[in-house]
């Protein structure tokens, strides 16, 4: 049997008596894009909180490659392989977009040779340029973070995610505020990122989550309401009523 890459084991977490997740499980296939879609306050958050080791589950199991990863602290999960973006910007604005990817890519690098002056660092420098290209930021490369467009930092973010060489990203809605053009770049970019990577996403923007998704988990009140192929959870009676505001 194939192990999947994220195996998520009757999940649940409660905040006082109010269950944000309860009893969710899925598995999430190697090298495809699985979408946690839901209404506001479905738990989708708290769901990638509870993946990433942001919070411990009081319930169930988070399997990272068939290593149980249950609770571990965030720098455990990212060590095992999983790295997240945020809702909410996380470079370092006063740093180029360079140097934010470098620092990423620096994990690279052998314990033995981490501290080497950035000059010596080979693989991390490799890793950046490369990014920058794929991500079509070189022009770019010495322009401070903080002054790049919405949709470049966003786009930057995802290369800084990547520079770790992760086995799964965590996307929580890469696309948000973005223009339409940017928007369709993005889901793109994204799908280019599945020849590296499991991508496991958050988004709201139910058209591309039905384009872009090989598979789509639906949550309501912290349970999981359906699960599947993006045409068959959007067929669910369950799902329309519950999400889609149909009867
Ligand atoms: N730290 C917390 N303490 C108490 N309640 C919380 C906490 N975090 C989340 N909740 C509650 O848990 C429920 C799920 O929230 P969560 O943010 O995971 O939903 P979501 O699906 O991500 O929503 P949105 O789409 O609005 O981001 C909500 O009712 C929220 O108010």
């Amino acid at each position: 049997m194939i192990t999947p890459v994220l195996d998520i084991r009757d999940l649940g977490i409660s905040f006082g008596g109010l269950k944000a997740v309860d009893q969710v499980s899925f598995q999430a296939q190697r090298h495809k894009i699985t979408t946690v879609i839901g209404p506001n306050g479905a738990g989708k958050s708290t769901l990638f909180n509870l993946i990433s080791g942001a919070l411990k589950p009081h319930r169930g199991q988070v399997m990272i490659d068939g290593v149980d990863m249950t609770g571990a602290a965030p720098e455990r999960t990212k060590a095992a392989g999983l790295s997240r973006s945020f809702q909410i910007t996380s470079l370092f604005p006063e740093l180029t977009v360079a140097e934010n990817i470098r620092l990423a890519a620096q994990v690279l690098e052998t314990a033995r040779r981490a501290f080497l002056p950035i000059s010596r660092s080979a693989r991390a420098m490799s890793k950046t340029s490369q990014m920058l290209e794929r991500f079509q930021l070189t022009h770019r490369r010495d322009e401070l973070a903080g002054n790049l467009s919405h949709g470049d930092q966003r786009r930057l973010e995802i290369a800084v995610c990547l520079a770790s060489e992760p086995k799964i990203l965590l996307l929580d809605e890469p696309t948000q505020g973005m223009s339409h053009g940017d928007t369709a770049d993005t889901a793109k970019l994204v799908r280019s990122l599945t020849e590296d990577v499991t991508v496991l996403l958050i988004e709201h923007d139910i058209g591309l989550v039905m384009d872009l998704s090989d598979y789509v988990v639906v949550m309501h009140q912290g349970r999981k309401l359906a699960e599947g192929h993006p045409d068959v959870v959007r067929a669910d009676p369950a799902v329309q009523a519950a999400y889609f505001g149909h009867h």
